[in-house]
């Protein structure tokens, strides 16, 4: 089968490791030269790992590329999505599989991604499948184990997504609460900050599975409001990519709280940071719908202020543990 990965960075050339090892015609689109050249010459990707690419995998700076794919997997960050979307929409055939991998919320609309990509392509009846657990690229890129899920509503397609990808050492599941996925794995990375600040300010295991434990309530009743399964929580989408980014020095959230714990202070971090670190922009658009539904969301509402206000993250903690006590 012919797939076409849109995004040259870390978690499309994860991707096409997969995909490539079980034996599918992997074609990669990007915009950096230098990450296409480096796969498509050297069979790397060295900006993101040491670890050798598939050498079947290829990679072009020409969007056309996609043209006569199957599936094509949107490996970018959320706030590019729909751009990317929309500038390969007319290469795509009518009924294409839209595999979209970013975790996160439209920057303006707040939508949930697979609403996004379902206005994108509309015009192509694309099929939308949110293949989405946790994952870091680092692991799966070397071939370690790894379980995630492929969310959707429609069945057959999120069947031939699994199909497509599962091979000995990458098992996909099914789900089909997209609201509880899609909402699980983009607020995991607001609390994989809230840890990594933990971290940063010298607190250990009592205080980081205190955070977990009561992120996870937290997560669970934001997703319960706009209409999820609860049980979701309890899966791949909510407490397993909770866990991976919350104890994890791959994760990218987890190190950017990391940095402004020990700093004390976001500023040196939002002044120098080139990494994709979705948290942030998650933690800004779960802050702002929080509030007007009047959601109780404590630890976002600290990691907000830490983030956009200038609150020290010592401050931010103190204040968590001084609110009113009540029952779990
Ligand atoms: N890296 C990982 O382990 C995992 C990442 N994800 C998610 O996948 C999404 C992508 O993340 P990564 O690949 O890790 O990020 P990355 O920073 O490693 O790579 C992002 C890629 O997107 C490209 N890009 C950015 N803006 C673009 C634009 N406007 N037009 C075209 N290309 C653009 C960049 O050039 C780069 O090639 C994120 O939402 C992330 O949360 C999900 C699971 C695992
Ligand atoms: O989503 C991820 C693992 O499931 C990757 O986490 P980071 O974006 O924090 O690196």
């Amino acid at each position: 089968m012919k797939i076409s990965i849109l995004g040259t960075g870390s978690w499309g050339s994860g991707l096409a490791q997969v995909l490539a090892d079980n034996g599918h015609e992997v074609q990669m689109w990007g915009k950096e030269i230098t990450e296409v050249e480096d796969i498509q010459n050297n069979h790397h990707n060295s900006k993101f790992f040491t670890a050798a690419l598939n050498p079947s995998i290829k990679a072009s700076t020409d969007i056309q590329v996609v043209k006569g794919s199957q599936i094509v997997l949107m490996a970018v960050p959320s706030i590019a999505l729909e751009s990317v979307a929309k500038q390969v929409s007319p290469y795509l055939e009518e009924g294409v599989i839209i595999v979209n991998v970013a975790k996160g919320f439209h920057p303006i609309s707040h939508e949930r991604l697979s609403v996004v990509l379902q206005k994108a392509f509309q015009n192509k009846q694309a099929r939308i499948v949110s293949l989405i657990g946790p994952s870091h690229a680092e692991e799966v890129v070397l071939r370690l184990l790894t379980s995630i899920n492929a969310v959707s509503e429609d069945e057959e397609a999120s069947r031939i997504v699994q199909e497509v990808f599962s091979n000995h050492y990458f098992r996909v599941y099914r789900n089909y609460d997209l609201i509880g996925a899609e909402i699980g794995v983009a607020l995991k990375n607001v609390m994989a900050i809230a840890s990594g600040i933990l971290d940063g300010l010298g607190q250990g295991d009592n205080a980081r599975a205190a955070l977990m434990t009561r992120g996870l309530a937290e997560i669970s009743r934001y997703g319960i409001y706009f209409g999820s399964k609860p049980e979701t929580f309890l899966g791949l989408d909510g407490v397993g990519d909770l866990i991976v980014t919350c104890t994890s020095r791959h994760s990218r959230n987890f190190m950017a709280g990391y940095e402004i714990g020990r700093e004390d202070s976001a500023k040196k971090f939002l002044e120098n940071n080139q990494k994709t670190v979705e948290g942030m922009y998650a933690c800004k658009i779960v802050y702002l719908e929080a509030k007007k539904h009047h959601i109780d969301m404590p630890i976002t509402n600290e990691v907000y202020a830490v983030l956009y206000e200038g609150k020290k993250p010592s401050q931010a903690m103190i204040d968590l543990m001084a609110r009113e006590l009540k029952e779990e």
